[in-house]
């Protein structure tokens, strides 16, 4: 899976690094029980940054979960500064010894802990392999910050996350994702692409952040709104209002029913758009807090 290795000292001077020979440097062997599934497929690790928008924001990209550095090293010749997050301290202590000269002039930081737990730093692109383990907990720190967003995640939360309205995988998670920006599934990634190989295939998703087509006044609301209704999802809109209150935090749903008009009542979760959701949040807003 791996490129030719080039045969001149220039040549060299300008590959990337060999992922095989970086875990062997690195001597040790992924543990699957810490989401440690590192990209040994050269082809896959050149296309990754390539996938962030044409005018993003290079010069302070983050990465979350270096491992042994194979995506850093790509990473550190498109951007001007990287800050990679690695809570395995021998992997922390690997890439330091790995990138001495970028960490030495000041190209690259290396951030030893868990990445939710970590102040991370400000940032103006995010491209990670991500533990799989804080997909969700990890993305929903990074939509926020309103930067483009190139993350690989295993294949179905990536299709959830950029799933449409009236498909099967629509939920509670596209909804949410596709409120920070246009979520798109660039690339599907085979098991084999990784070493040791994951239990399933995985996906690439980019994130390009966009205000939303609607507006909401009170987004915390607005997300736990839709959070409530997507408990309910086999339920009609009307009953998912009455009998979500405690999730919502609505303290007259029956105001919210009353003012909603009937073709909203009648549908389920899985077939309101965003900015349907986004309607409907506003109304029980007015009417039901
Ligand atoms: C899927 S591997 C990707 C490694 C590397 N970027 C690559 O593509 O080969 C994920 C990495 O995240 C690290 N990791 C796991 N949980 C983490 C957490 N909570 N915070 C930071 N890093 C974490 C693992 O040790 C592992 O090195």
């Amino acid at each position: 899976m791996t490129e030719p290795q080039p045969d001149t000292p220039e040549a060299a001077a300008r590959a990337p690094r060999d992922p095989d020979r970086l875990i062997e440097r690195a001597g040790l062997r992924g543990d699957p029980n810490q989401d440690q599934h590192f990209l040994v497929d050269d082809r896959v690790l050149a296309r990754i940054p390539e996938y962030l928008p044409e005018d993003a924001d290079t010069s302070h990209v983050l990465e979350v979960g270096g491992g042994t550095g194979a995506l850093t090293d790509r990473l550190l010749r498109i951007a001007d500064r990287v800050t990679v997050v690695e809570r395995d301290s021998r992997l922390a202590a690997f890439l330091r010894e790995e990138f001495a000269a970028e960490v030495e002039n000041g190209r690259l930081t290396v951030l030893e802990g868990d990445a939710l737990e970590l102040d991370l730093p400000e940032f103006t692109a995010c491209v990670s392999n991500l533990p799989y383990g804080i997909s969700s907990e990890i993305t929903f720190r990074l939509l926020p910050r309103g930067v483009p967003l190139v993350l690989m995640f295993q294949k179905e939360f990536g299709e959830r996350m950029a799933a449409e309205s009236g498909t099967s995988e629509y939920g509670r998670l596209s909804v949410s994702a596709q409120h920070y920006g246009d979520v798109e599934v660039v690339e599907t990634v085979p098991k084999g692409a990784f070493s040791p190989a994951p239990a399933v295939e995985s996906v690439v998703v980019r994130v390009t952040p966009r205000d939303p087509d609607y507006e909401v006044d009170d987004e915390s609301f607005f997300l736990d709104f839709v959070k409530a209704l997507f408990t309910q999802r086999r339920k009609t809109i009307r009953n998912g209002i009455r009998n979500t209150a405690h999730i919502s935090g609505l303290s007259d749903p029956e105001a919210v029913v009353d003012a909603a008009d009937e073709a909203t009542l009648r549908k389920r979760a899985g077939k309101m758009s965003p900015s349907e959701f986004a309607a409907l949040a506003t109304l029980a807003d007015e009417h039901g807090r």
